[in-house]
C-alpha cells in the first residue's frame, strides 16, 4: 500500500513519442507540482550498465547496477532538468535511441523494476506529483487521483522524434525511427511484468493531430472538472 495517499498524483503513461514528458513537465509547472520522469531512471541504468560494460543478457549484474547506480535530477542555470548518473551529467546520452533501446531491454527484468519501485514512490512529495512512464497508473501509483494514457499514431510519433532529433543536428531517417518505435512499442507492451497498458481508470487521449497546448489544456481540465 502507498504510504502517502494524501499527496495527490497525476499519472501520464503512454508509448514512446506520445508526448508524456513534454505534457507532464508543462502540467507539473502549471500545477506547481513535482515531476517524475521514470523513463530517465531506466535509461540511467542502461547507460550506467554500458559504462560498466555489463552484458544486457546478464540479469543479476543489471539488478546490482539498478541498486548501485546513483541518479540525481538537477536543474541547470536556465532551469532545464539535467540527469546526473554516478556524478556525471548524462542528460544528452540518456536521450539517444541507443539508451532508449537499452532501457526498454532492461525494463523487462522484474527485479530491475522492483529495485526502482521505491525510488519512484519517493518522488511523491507535497503539494503533488506528475509521474510519466509506462506503469505509473497501473503499478507505481495505483491510487493516483487522475490517470491519463496518451497515444498517437506510430507515424506521427516517428515524425515528432524525427523533427526533435533533426533540430538537435542528429542524423536519422524517418523509416528507421518508425521501425525503432514499433519495436519498442512491441517490447514494452509484451513483457510479462508491468507491460505498457492503460490503467482501467485511465482517461485516454489520442494526441494525433493535436498541438502541445491543446493536450496540456485537456489534461489540466481533468484536474479541475
Ligand atoms: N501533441 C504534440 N504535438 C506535436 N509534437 C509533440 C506533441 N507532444 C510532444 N511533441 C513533441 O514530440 C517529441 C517527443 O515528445 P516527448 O519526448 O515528450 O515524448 P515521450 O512520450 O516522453 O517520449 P519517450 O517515451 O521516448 O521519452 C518532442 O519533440 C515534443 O516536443
Ligand atoms: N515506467 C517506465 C518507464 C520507462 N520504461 C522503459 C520502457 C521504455 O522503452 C524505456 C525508456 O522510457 P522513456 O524514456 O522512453 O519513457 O524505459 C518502463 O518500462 N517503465
Amino acid at each position: 500500500m502507498p504510504e502517502t495517499p494524501e499527496i495527490p498524483v497525476l499519472t501520464i503513461d503512454g508509448p514512446s513519442g506520445s508526448g508524456k514528458g513534454t505534457i507532464s513537465r508543462a502540467v507539473a509547472a502549471r500545477l506547481g507540482w513535482h515531476y517524475l520522469d521514470s523513463g530517465a531512471l531506466y535509461r540511467a541504468i542502461g547507460v550506467a550498465a554500458g559504462w560498466a560494460d555489463l552484458d544486457l543478457a546478464d540479469p543479476a549484474a543489471l539488478v546490482r547496477c539498478a541498486f548501485d547506480t546513483d541518479i540525481g535530477f538537477r536543474p541547470d542555470a536556465a532551469g532545464e532538468p539535467r540527469v546526473v548518473v554516478n556524478g556525471v551529467d548524462a542528460t544528452d546520452e540518456l536521450r539517444t535511441e541507443t539508451a532508449g533501446a537499452a532501457a526498454s531491454a532492461i525494463a523487462a527484468i522484474p527485479e530491475v523494476r522492483a529495485a526502482l519501485r521505491d525510488r519512484q514512490r519517493a518522488f511523491r512529495r507535497p503539494p503533488g506529483l506528475v509521474a510519466d512512464g509506462r506503469d505509473m497508473g497501473t503499478v507505481i501509483f495505483p491510487d493516483a487521483r487522475r490517470k491519463v494514457f496518451l497515444t498517437a499514431s506510430a507515424e506521427e510519433r516517428a515524425e515528432r522524434r524525427y523533427k526533435q532529433l533533426k533540430d538537435k543536428g542528429v542524423s536519422v531517417t524517418l523509416d528507421g525511427l518508425l521501425r525503432e518505435i514499433l519495436a519498442r512499442d512491441a517490447r514494452d507492451a509484451s513483457r510479462a511484468v508491468a507491460p505498457l497498458r492503460p490503467a482501467d481508470d485511465a482517461v485516454r487521449i489520442d494526441t494525433t493531430g493535436l498541438g502541445i497546448d491543446t493536450v496540456v489544456e485537456r489534461v489540466l481540465a481533468l484536474m479541475h472538472p
